[in-house]
Order: C-alpha cells, then structure tokens, then sequence
C-alpha cells in the first residue's frame, strides 16, 4: 500500500501530559498541541505522512458537548476528504470509551478511526505515549481496520468502542474489552486481527444529534436509598442509568422510585464484567426498564442520551438498540 495519510485531531490528556522533569509524580494533562506530537511522531520514521489539528487542550474528564461537536465534524471531513485515509484522535484515558462509544454510533464504517491514550506523560520515564501513538499509526494505515467501528488502541492492543472500559487508575496496561477482549494486537511493526471486519459497509447507526439531553448516573450500594432518584429528577434529568449492584440490583425502594420516575430508566451494573438482561430478579417488563446488557454506566448514558436526542422514548425499543452489537 502506498504511504497512508493520517490526520491526527488532539484533544490533550496524558499522551500530550507533562510534568516538566522525569521524576516530577504531579503532571498536567493536554500540555503539548499536535505539532509538537507529530514533530516527535516525525522522529520515529513511521511510514506514514501526518496533517494534524487541535481540537482541546483538556483533561478528558473536562471533555463534553462542544469538543465532541467539534471532534464529530472534523471525522466526517476527514472521511470525506480524499487526501485522508485514517484518523487519529489523541485523548485522555479517563473518558476515552464515553467519546469512543458516542463516535462509534453516530459514524459510518469507512475509514479507520482510532482513539489513542496514555497512562504516563511525554516525559515521564517509561512514557508509553510514543509507542501507543506509532501503534495507532500502524492501525489508522490499515485498510482492515475499516468495517470495525471506532477504534482504541492502548498496550500493544486494539479494542472495539463497544468493548472498551478502563479497568485500571494506572499502569500502562489499564483498558480491557468486555464481552470481547481486544480484537487485535498491535506493535509499531505488526498487525494481527482476531478476526475479519464486522461492520463493514454499514451506515452511522444514528444521526449526529443537536444535543445530547441530561441523562444522570445513580451509583448503587447497600443501604442506598431514592434520595438520589429524586434529586436527579429536581435537577431535570430526563433519563436515568443504575450503575446496579450485580445484574442491575438495587434496595427495593430505588426500584420502587425508579418506576414512578417516569423517565426511561437503563439498569446497568456498577461490576465492570458481565452483562445485565432483562426480568433476572427485576421484573423489567412490570416496570418499564432496559437492560443494558453488556454496556457499563459509563456508555448506557451515552447511548441513553443518543436514543433520547432521536426522539426514542418506549423502553421496548430502546431495549433493542441495548440488545444491538
Ligand atoms: N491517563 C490519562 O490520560 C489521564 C489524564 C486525564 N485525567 C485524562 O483523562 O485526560
């Protein structure tokens, strides 16, 4: 294949960290712009010719409506654009598989986009950012990498958005994939997929919306009670995720409140493995809630919010865009 061209949009986090010195433990996130990313990435020899832009200079937990806005329209330029044949979105790990999931279901399959991070600072010793990025580079140049939706690369591995969760705070090996772990693995000079593209051809699942609607997190535990529920309602959530106990458990008066909530209501789990389905000990057809099935909080809010923003408001149908792969 000829030399592949990649854009590269920067968002900050830890891959563009800094702490000013090798032995610094305080750093700061979104420190180095995409010029100086793609002068080091420049150093490497990478058989690749980069174009970048600067989309933020966040912290990804700093990340919301107006950078995914943005972070959207330059993807779809760039898959328009006939001089680009991968993107890169350089992003913090916090909130990497919120941005990756929402960009999964709202782009079409076409050309490779890949989410990379970091979990040590540019000029930390050991920085894993240089070797993420190359390996993004590998993958964002593969024409394989289409047809598998939205991508993120960390460790040596790649995940699909609608597996990934950081599962670690730290270490460099800090994202799983549930159900699926990774789907390939990757160095800065090798690629192997588990398997063939599962998405090629496909459409964007759903329109970009014009805003994403309120949708609260409740974390469960024992001895909660629907204090929350209530609170989340005042403050105008119009639609609520259970980050459950177990398959989506929560004490009988929580349940009680969420199915008088009369929002939609997803139960997920606050256990990062496993799925959450439907009537187990919760009678979801009694009240009127979606299973989340294999997503945790952290993506049924996205999804949630997306399926609000088309108009969605029977639980029987948003149960099958959670039953969706
Ligand atoms: N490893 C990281 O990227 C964490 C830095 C920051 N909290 C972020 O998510 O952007």
């Amino acid at each position: 294949m000829d030399t592949p061209r990649i854009r590269i949009l920067a968002t900050g986090g830890t891959i563009a960290g800094s702490a000013g010195s090798a032995i610094e433990r305080g750093y700061r996130p979104g420190q180095i712009g995409v010029a100086e990313l793609l002068g080091a990435a420049e150093t490497l020899g990478l058989d690749a010719a980069f174009a970048g832009r600067d989309i933020a200079a966040i912290g990804s937990q700093d990340i919301g409506w107006p950078q995914w806005d943005a972070l959207h329209r330059e993807i779809v330029a760039a898959m328009a654009d006939d001089g680009v044949d991968g993107v890169i979105v350089t992003h913090g790990t916090d909130t990497a598989e919120e941005t990756a999931f929402l960009l999964d279901l709202t782009l079409p399959a076409g050309k490779p986009v890949v989410l990379v991070g970091a979990m040590r600072p540019a000029d930390a010793v050991g920085s894993d950012g240089m070797r993420n990025l190359a390996n993004a580079v590998r993958v964002a140049g593969d024409t394989a990498a289409a047809g598998r939706g939205v991508l993120v690369v960390m460790s040596d591995q790649v995940f699909a958005a609608i597996d990934v969760r950081k599962a670690a705070t730290g270490g460099a090996e800090a994202f799983r994939g549930f159900p699926r772990g990774p789907i390939g693995n990757v160095t800065p000079t090798s690629l192997d997929w588990f398997g063939p593209p599962d998405r090629s051809g496909r459409g964007a699942r759903f329109a970009w919306p014009d805003a994403l609607p309120k949708v609260a997190i409740l974390h469960a535990y024992a001895g909660m009670d629907a204090d929350a529920v209530g609170c989340s309602l005042g403050n105008g959530a119009a639609g609520l995720v259970l980050a459950g106990l177990g398959q989506g458990n929560a004490p009988g008066p929580v349940i009680e409140a969420l199915a008088i909530s009369g929002v939609p209501v997803v139960r997920s789990s606050r256990v990062d493995q496993g799925s959450v389905d439907r009537n187990l000990e919760v009678d979801d057809d009694r009240y009127g809630f979606v299973a989340a099935r294999g997503l945790g909080p952290a993506k049924s809010r996205i999804l949630l919010q997306v399926l609000l923003a088309s108009g969605m408001r029977d639980p029987a149908r948003m149960q099958e865009e959670f039953d969706r792969r």
